[in-house]
């Protein structure tokens, strides 16, 4: 069981806001000076102004990218208020980075690291000094994961006014979520690309991004009107030396990292919008609601003691389920702005922070295996949009044998075999 992990990002002030700000931030704790009750909070980590994003990255997401290869589920989502600097943070810019790229990046660089490592261990390298930098990578894989072949795919959609839209795919809208024994929790006909490097999953990022709802208001001249969630899907499964067989026995793990852009909760008085705006901003603010609930029910331990979590009340939460609560690594970054202006806004989002604080997940590695004659599932499988289940008992034994099956043939189904054959990396 481990909790979800919560990182603070102040964005930068203008001079005139720096003068005045209510807020000091000392070591992971921020609280407010000009105020007779005291409000603090303290999270795993509170970054300043002058942060970059590579530091909010390495906090944790950079683990939770390193687990996602070894076969963990991960999510990290941005929240906060409008122009609190979410997009920055998750997209970043050209001169800074932000997490998506980093992650993407990393992802290819840990692959490549495992495969390097393995020529070198071939080579008998242990009897050379190792530096440090390849202790630490020899550190983060044990030698299971070195000899692995990967297969990648990405996904891209938006939720906008309660819609689901493929970024990949634009035509794709109103795209509907359905669960099934099979499949688990899935967006029916979400386009999932297969990916070889970064600068390809950039690119197709680039591409989705050109189609998210963006507009104008008083308080961001470019603010996202949907909530985005990247994801990549990793499988992964030992290297053999026939290729294009199953074994007789072969293990197969999928890991989904979701990386996710909020829309910023917002006030109608403060970003003046009107018509569409204001219709997106209600929306926006609907489906924030639901994820705020959802946090504190789980943070009262409402899921434990058989109590109901509305997921179903909003598409985000309904997607992002087993990132709450659930089968994944999760962080929050929460963004905030120290400015008095919106001293109100930046209590609320840091007591959305507290409660998730408080929420447990419980992640494993999601790993199945295959063989000829049966199946026997360790964990927690989700290939693509197959999800398997820990079966104990004689309901889930026989869902376990369906969705076994399903992805025996899956992985025995010509068509599949064909479209991923030179892409395992
Ligand atoms: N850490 C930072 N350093 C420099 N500029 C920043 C930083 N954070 C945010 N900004 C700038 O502030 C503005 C608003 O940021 P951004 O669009 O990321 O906010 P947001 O929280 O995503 O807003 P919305 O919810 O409205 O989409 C942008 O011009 C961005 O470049």
């Amino acid at each position: 069981m481990e909790r979800i992990y919560v990182t603070v990002r102040a964005r930068p002030l203008s001079p005139e806001e720096s003068k005045c700000s209510p807020w000091k931030i000392s070591g992971s704790s921020i609280h407010l000076t000009n105020q007779p009750s005291k409000f603090e909070f303290v999270a795993d980590r509170v970054f300043g102004d002058e942060c970059r994003t590579i530091d909010v990255y390495e906090a944790r997401t950079k683990e939770i990218v390193a687990s996602a290869v070894r076969g963990f589920n991960g999510t990290v989502f941005a929240y906060g208020q409008t122009n609190s600097g979410k997009t920055y943070t998750m997209r970043g810019s050209n001169s800074e980075p932000g997490i998506i790229p980093l992650a993407v990046h990393d992802l290819f660089k840990s692959i490549q690291e495992a495969m390097i490592l393995l020529l070198y261990i071939f080579c008998q390298i242990k009897t050379l000094p190792i530096c440090g930098q390849f202790m630490h990578v020899l550190l983060s894989f044990s030698p299971k994961d070195m000899d692995r072949e990967f297969l990648l795919r990405m996904s891209y959609m938006e939720i906008y006014n309660e819609e689901i839209n493929d970024l990949l795919v634009p035509e794709h809208r109103k795209l509907q979520i359905h669960e099934s024994l099979e499949r688990g929790i899935y967006v029916a006909g979400l386009r999932e690309e297969i990916v070889t490097c970064a600068e390809q999953v950039l690119d197709l990022m680039e591409f989705g991004e050109s189609h998210r709802h963006i507009g104008e208001t008083n308080m961001n001249l470019h603010s996202s009107r949907s909530h985005t969630i990247f994801r990549m899907i990793i499988e992964s499964k030992e290297r053999v030396e026939e290729e294009g067989t199953i074994d007789s026995c072969d293990a197969v793990r999928v890991s989904v990292l979701n990386l996710v852009d909020l829309a910023g909760s917002e006030r109608a008085a403060k970003t003046g919008a009107e018509g569409v705006r204001l219709k997106e901003g209600s929306h926006i603010n609907k489906s924030l609601m639901t994820l705020g609930t959802v946090i504190k029910k789980l943070s009262e331990g409402a899921e434990s003691q058989g109590g109901h979590v509305p997921y179903r009340d909003s598409k985000l939460t309904r997607i992002l389920q087993p990132a709450l609560g659930g089968n994944a690594n999760t962080s929050i970054i929460c963004n905030i702005t120290l400015a008095q202006v919106h001293a109100d806004e930046t209590k609320s989002s840091l007591q959305f922070a507290s409660r998730a604080l408080r929420v447990t997940n419980c992640a494993c590695v999601n790993e199945v295996l295959l063989s000829s004659s049966s199946f026997v599932v360790l964990y927690f499988l989700e290939i693509s949009d197959i999800c398997l289940f820990l079966s104990c008992n004689d309901y889930l034994s026989t869902n376990v044998e369906i969705k076994g099956e399903l992805i025996h043939s899956h992985h025995k189904n010509e068509e599949y075999k064909n479209n991923t054959h030179n892409s395992w990396i």
